[in-house]
């Protein structure tokens, strides 16, 4: 497998910044380019036993092969020997170890496979549910001890097999928010989480939600607010949409988890300082001289050691242009050299950063490492440490598709400062760090140097430390015959290892020097078991427990999650419930309330408007009725004025008249405030305080005089106005003295004015003067008494003007109707008055029950919405746990059943 490390294009993305990721939040992408990925057909890339029948041992793979989900042979791959063959034909344990345990990492694979794509179903449906239901994100559940986990040890290569016990009471974890922290888990688990957890946060993060959440934290930066308030102080959508984001980018994790758990190659980079051996090391690993070696700095790019059968069995170099993503099926992605030319190659950094070599490797596949025909294995020599290339080297140490460093430090110079740098950064990164400690045999006071180097181990990487039988290793690469260079290749210029064995010439003769080589040679196969069983066997650490170990995080994460917006969803459901529960009563009082108060109002309306009417009615009619004997304190100025008299009378009637009325209209005033007030009291009974308030001023009312009567009623006074001979018969009793001569002008005075005929007085006069006795005293008495009643008739004018003109003001007024156009006027700016705060109040009512129909229709759905959220939180609550228990059951612990 082939990879482009840094284009940023095509592969997997490098890591810019080494604290600033973690296992949830990083871009992960695992390389698919798909000129270097290998045909489908050979994915899987597994060893299918033969015909089963070559032994038991055969078939009970090729059952765990069926299981594995990974069927049967690929056709055509060369790489593929049957496992029967394979375990009849070589005769010991090695390959069949081998096989078994790719049979094993099948199984795993298969069952971490199907995990994965049910978490990524699982987070798939989260996110829809967090865009119609924003998910609740629990700030603090709970507080635990500040001090971080104990560090985590991990289990010693050479004692996992015997852990199974251990490994299975490690995988049961806390169900409830906790991230796991089991000894195993954490050894298992990706460098990345574990780097996460082990480096002080970088990030505004309370503890409690760092312990709880290890994938969907939220990552919260803002100004120096504690992550907790944040969380409480950000609206729920936006922590949705920051979960969301979170959701993704792990979606984008397992993708690529799972292409990685897929990937059936293993990529081992080699490291160290400057002219460490790393070359010579990578030459002996390969027993053959195919990398370049120096005495001085050589290799200043990523030279990639690949099986040729990669590029169709050729072999050669394809140097990678800078900048420009591999694929070797694209030759203008890179020049292709001989083997010969790598020298040129190697020490070009201008124009190449990295290099493909295609190498054959003849050796047995029990002795090859590249052609071990288990997994396909990829060499990366790397260029030396230096200030400038020492981050370049951590960021590509980093890359996902990196299982092993190898770290090559000279036994002469201990570890540099770049060494330190390097391991510290990597160290987190990568779980598992190869140390080989070359040129050793340079070393005088081996004791000493290899005490020394020990205790920078175990400065550096405790955990490498503590393993250091399977991890360090004290080797001469030099001392390793390998096979001759390639025609015109490396010869390299420094210890003359090519022949093999130059530490020691095997040709000297000398015994004790070929003692020492054996010596040289069987550490430097020890080396090389270590870190065949390391890449092999334990390929499941570096393969398959950083998606176990990613998978129960996010399982976890996704499981809190969902018990708590289970709970959430669960008691919002209760409370709108209750909320319904309490509404509809209260929506049926209110309308009911409605309806009742409208009626009322208007009840109180109409009664108020009625007796108005009424009262300014009867209160105008009798003003009217008794105008013409009311005293209105107008002096009788005398006969010459009476004109002027009656004129004055005449207003004075009318300004009684209208005083009548603006005594109707102060009544109207406080009949209106009483209205108000009922209405008010209605209003403060339903509604509430804000009718406390309401703004009435009744002295507003009326201003405008309706009633000026002087513009409308005009009576002239007439001659005829001043004698009132009702009046004057009413007072005749009264004045005695001239009790005669009234009745006799009485009697006679209104026949001669006109009252009869012209017969009658024609009579009257005849009978008069025919009786000749009387005749002398009637006359002049009748002088007198005509005079007599002149007199007294001009003296009643005060008397008999009044109900004259009162009358004739009556009678216009009720040619206007004025009673009731005053009554009607008052009644109905009483009804107008009233009927705004009635109005206010109605409008008021209709919206507090409206307002309590949109809240019920609104607390409905909002609890259809919980009830939906519960139950689908419920069913995640249970989907997590039985993929959890799923993904715990693949115990990458126990040792695969026959392996040795
Ligand atoms: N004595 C001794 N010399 C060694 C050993 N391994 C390598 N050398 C010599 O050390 C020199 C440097 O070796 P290289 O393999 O080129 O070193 P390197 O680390 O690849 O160098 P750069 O990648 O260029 O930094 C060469 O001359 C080797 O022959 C060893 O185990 N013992």
């Amino acid at each position: 497998m082939s990879q482009d490390y840094f284009n940023g294009k095509g592969k997997a993305p490098v890591h810019q910044d080494a604290d600033s990721d973690t296992d949830s939040d990083a871009d992960h992408g695992v390389p698919n380019d798909p000129a270097t990925s290998p045909p489908l057909s050979s994915q899987p890339n597994y060893m299918t036993v033969g015909n089963g029948s070559a032994s038991t041992h055969a078939a009970h793979l090729q059952t765990l092969l069926d299981d594995s989900g990974y069927g049967a042979s690929v056709a055509g791959d060369s790489r593929i020997a049957t496992l029967g063959s394979y375990a009849m034909d070589l005769q010991h344990d090695r390959p069949q170890s081998g096989a078994i345990h790719q049979l094993w990492y099948n199984a795993h694979r298969a069952s971490l496979g199907r995990a994965i794509n049910k978490v990524l179903d699982l987070l798939e449906s989260l996110q829809e549910m967090n865009t119609s239901w924003p998910a609740h994100y629990p700030s603090v559940q709970r507080t635990r001890s500040a001090s971080p986990d104990p560090p985590a040890s991990r289990p010693g290569i050479s004692q996992a097999h015997s852990t199974a016990s251990g490994s299975s009471s490690s995988t049961v974890r806390n169900p409830m928010l906790r991230r796991s922290m089991t000894s195993v888990e954490t050894g298992a688990e990706s460098s990345r989480a574990a780097e996460s957890r082990s480096t002080p946060e970088p990030r505004l993060v309370s503890p409690q939600i760092s312990q709880e959440f290890s994938i969907l934290k939220l990552d919260l930066k803002l100004g120096a607010l504690h992550q907790t308030e944040l969380v409480h102080s950000l609206e729920k959508n936006s922590i949705a949409a920051l979960l969301d984001g979170k959701i993704s980018s792990s979606i984008k994790h397992l993708l690529s988890l799972r292409e990685r758990i897929e990937d059936t190659a293993s990529k081992v980079l080699i490291t160290g300082d400057l002219n460490a051996g790393k070359s010579t090391f990578c030459n002996a690993l390969l027993r053959r001289k195919v990398l370049p070696e120096d005495q001085q700095p050589c290799t200043a790019i990523f030279c990639e050691v690949l099986d040729s059968r990669e590029n169709s069995g050729i072999e050669e170099v394809h140097a990678v242009h800078k900048d420009v993503a591999y694929n070797r099926n694209d030759e203008s992605t890179y020049d292709v050299f001989s083997l010969e030319k790598l020298e040129d190659v190697v020490i070009d950094n201008e124009t190449y950063t990295q290099c493909k070599i295609y190498v054959k490797d003849t050796r047995t596949i029990d002795e090859s490492l590249l052609n071990n025909g288990v997994v396909d294995i990829a060499l990366i020599d790397a260029p030396g440490l230096n200030s400038d290339t020492t981050k370049t080297t951590a960021i590509f140490a980093r890359q996902e598709e990196i299982d092993v460093v190898v770290f090559v430090v000279s036994a002469a110079n201990h570890f540099t400062q770049s060494a330190k740098e390097f391991i510290w950064a990597a160290a987190a990164e990568k779980a598992y760090i190869f140390i080989v400690v070359n040129g050793y045999d340079n070393i005088r006071d081996k004791d000493r140097c290899h005490k020394m180097i020990m205790d920078q181990v175990a400065g550096l990487s405790p955990r490498t430390a503590k393993e250091s039988s399977e991890l360090v290793h004290f080797v001469s690469s030099n001392a390793i015959p390998v096979g001759p260079s390639p025609p015109g290749g490396p010869s390299g210029g420094g210890s003359g290892s090519s022949s093999g064995g130059g530490g020691g010439d095997p040709g000297d003769g000398d015994d004790k020097g070929k003692g020492k080589d054996l010596d040289k040679i069987r550490d430097f196969e020890a080396l090389e078991q270590s870190l065949r069983r390391f890449v092999l066997e334990k390929r499941a650490r570096s393969k398959l427990a950083p998606a176990r170990t990613y998978l129960l995080n996010i399982l976890n994460d996704v499981h809190a999650l969902a018990t708590v917006n289970q709970e959430v969803a669960q008691s919002e459901l209760q409370r709108v419930t209750r909320e319904l529960k309490e509404l509809e009563p209260q929506l049926e009082s209110g309308r009911k309330a409605c309806t009742e108060v409208s009626d009322e109002v208007d009840r109180n309306i109409e009664d108020t408007c009625k007796d108005v009417y009424d009262h300014t009615r009867s209160t105008l009619n009798s003003a009217i009725l008794h105008a013409g004997n009311t005293n209105y304190d107008v002096p009788y100025p005398g006969l010459l004025n009476a004109f002027q008299y009656a004129e004055d009378l005449k207003e004075a009637m009318l300004s009684h008249i209208a005083d009548s009325v603006a005594i109707c209209e102060e009544h109207a005033r406080s009949r209106t405030v009483h209205g108000v007030n009922i209405i008010k009291q209605l209003g403060i009974l339903h509604i509430g305080d804000e009718f406390q308030n309401i703004q009435f001023r009744p002295n507003v009312m009326f201003q405008h005089k309706h009633h000026a009567l002087a513009r409308q009623v005009h009576i002239p006074t007439q001659l005829a106005d001043f004698v009132d001979w009702t009046t004057l018969l009413q007072h005749q009793e009264k004045y005695a003295g001239t009790g005669m001569a009234l009745t006799v002008a009485g009697a006679i005075v209104p026949r001669m004015i006109g009252m009869s005929t012209w017969m009658d007085q024609a009579l009257a006069a005849t009978r008069l003067l025919s009786n000749d006795n009387l005749r002398q005293l009637i006359l002049p008495g009748i002088l007198v008494a005509a005079i007599a009643a002149s007199a007294y008739v001009l003296q009643q004018i005060p008397n008999s003007l009044p109900p004259r003109l009162a009358t004739k003001i009556s009678t216009q007024l009720a040619d206007l109707d004025y009673v009731h156009s005053n009554s009607a006027r008052i009644a109905s700016s009483v009804r107008k008055v009233l009927r705004f705060p009635a109005s206010n109040l109605r409008v008021s009512l209709e919206q507090s029950v409206k307002d309590l129909d949109t809240r019920r229709d609104d607390t409905i759905k909002v609890k259809g919405e919980s009830e939906r959220a519960s139950s689908y939180f419920f069913s995640l609550v249970r989907k997590t746990e039985e993929q959890r228990s799923a993904v715990e059951q693949v115990d990458l612990e126990a040792p695969p059943l026959g392996a040795h």
